[in-house]
């Protein structure tokens, strides 16, 4: 059970090289920043596993300055009332750069032209003699007038799907769970499959981006392969997981799949044949990596400070103007009569409600409730216990 109140310097613990102008949203007088607080108020963090880690109890948020939220521990977050946010579409213009840049070059075989330039002695032939030479092994496809086909339409799918169009490609999409948002955003172009398996019988360059879940884990194996065209081209700029990587070593061995582009290489990737491993920089650069640390510390900074919720995974998203009056804010079990066990126990203090808001999500909800009227400091922890022994509740706050 968390019960906190506020008024005093926040801790904040960071768990990779989160970007300057993202920590400089915290200012120096209320926060506290370092990467070795034992027990921080938030963790700001990138693709760093959290898996193995214990959260303190005074631990209140976790933001994910990036898309992918798999190298979090949700569900145990969700039970100790931490918030889990992550910053939606603010690296997807990045990813979506490099996965048409990867496309384009692989299909070219660029990069193994490149690396082979590179091997080559002018001690006995001019190099420009041997690369005339040898530049037959290279010959490449056009991407124009392909199939490209993209599973997953959200922040980085549709993006990727409505460029590829300009390149004069045929473009199919998947994705049974589109939100209405991307829906609008998507060029009436790109063709609806209706199942996964006609967009691998159609296409000839493959691309996911579905979030790593229990349900996509392993999509590409040996069944979905035998749906494919022979020589396919999967790019894989979501999670290693999504492959079942010893059904892909023996498709890239027998041509099923022509070549495999992915942004997280591994000891197996290595070792196969016909493999593109990237160094997992969908998401490295200077712009991403600002927006991403922008978005996640001020969700934080909010969350923190007056309690509203935005782009969390876990919580409710939630919001009421912050006019400075104490607010009580409640994480508690999605069950009746949560709202009017608190609502009655302000009553019993004599304090009168001056806006309140509750919200659910599945099985946990959200309430907070601005007091319209002074609330003594000493009377403070005695509201929090009351409010926080009420069956159902997570975590309480008084801010
Ligand atoms: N390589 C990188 O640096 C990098 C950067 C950002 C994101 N990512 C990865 O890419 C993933 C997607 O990112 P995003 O920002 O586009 O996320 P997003 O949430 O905007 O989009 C994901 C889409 O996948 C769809 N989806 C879910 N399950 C599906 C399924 N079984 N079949 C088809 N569609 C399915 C959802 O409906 C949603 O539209 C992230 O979860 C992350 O793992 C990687
Ligand atoms: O899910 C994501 O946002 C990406 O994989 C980016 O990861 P990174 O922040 O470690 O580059």
């Amino acid at each position: 059970m968390v019960t906190t109140t506020l008024d005093q310097v926040k801790t904040i613990k960071t768990l990779n090289n989160i970007a300057e102008r993202g920590l400089n949203v915290f200012d120096k007088e209320q926060y506290v920043v370092t990467d070795d607080h034992e027990n921080p108020d938030a963790i700001v963090a990138r693709s760093y596993s959290m898996h193995h880690m214990d959260f303190p109890d005074n631990l209140k948020a976790i933001a994910r300055a990036g898309a992918g939220v798999n190298n979090i521990p949700v569900d145990r977050c969700t039970d100790q009332g931490i918030a889990v946010f992550n910053t939606p579409g603010a690296n997807a213009n990045a990813v979506k750069e490099l996965v048409l840049t990867s496309l384009i070059a692989s299909s070219r075989n660029l990069f193994d032209g490149l690396s082979w330039v590179k091997g080559l002695d002018g001690r006995e032939e001019s190099i420009s003699k041997q690369v005339e030479a040898g530049k037959k092994q290279f010959v490449g496809k056009e991407v124009k007038g392909k199939t490209l086909g993209v599973i997953g339409l959200g922040a980085i799918g549709a993006l990727v799907a409505n460029d590829a169009l300009a390149l004069d490609m045929n473009v199919i999409g998947f994705d049974p769970f589109i939100s209405v948002n991307t829906a609008w955003n998507l060029s009436r172009n790109v063709h609806r499959a209706m199942t996964i398996e006609e967009l691998f019988a159609n296409s000839d360059y493959i691309t996911v981006h579905v979030p790593l879940t229990d349900d996509t884990t392993g999509m590409f194996n040996e069944e979905a392969f035998a749906y494919m065209k022979p020589d396919v081209h999967i790019l894989n700029f979501s999670r290693d997981g999504l492959v079942n990587e010893e059904d892909m070593a023996l498709a890239l061995q027998n041509g099923k799949v022509g070549k495999y582009i992915t942004d997280f290489p591994n000891e197996n990737v290595l070792n196969m044949e016909n493999a593109v491993p990237i160094p997992h920089l969908g998401a490295s650069t200077r712009e991403s990596e600002e927006n991403c640390a922008v978005m996640a510390t001020k969700q934080v900074k909010e969350f923190l400070e007056t309690g509203n919720i935005k782009n969390s995974i876990n919580f409710p998203n939630a919001s009421l103007p912050y006019t400075g009056k104490k607010r009580v804010t409640a994480f508690h079990h999605n069950v009746p009569n949560m709202v009017s066990q608190i609502i009655s126990i302000l009553s019993s203090h004599h304090l009168n409600i001056a806006d309140m808001v509750n919200r659910s999500r599945r099985d946990v909800a959200y309430t907070m409730i601005d007091i319209d009227d002074e609330v003594s400091e000493y009377m403070l922890p005695e509201l929090e216990k009351e409010i926080s022994r009420i069956e159902g509740i997570v975590s309480v706050r008084l801010i």
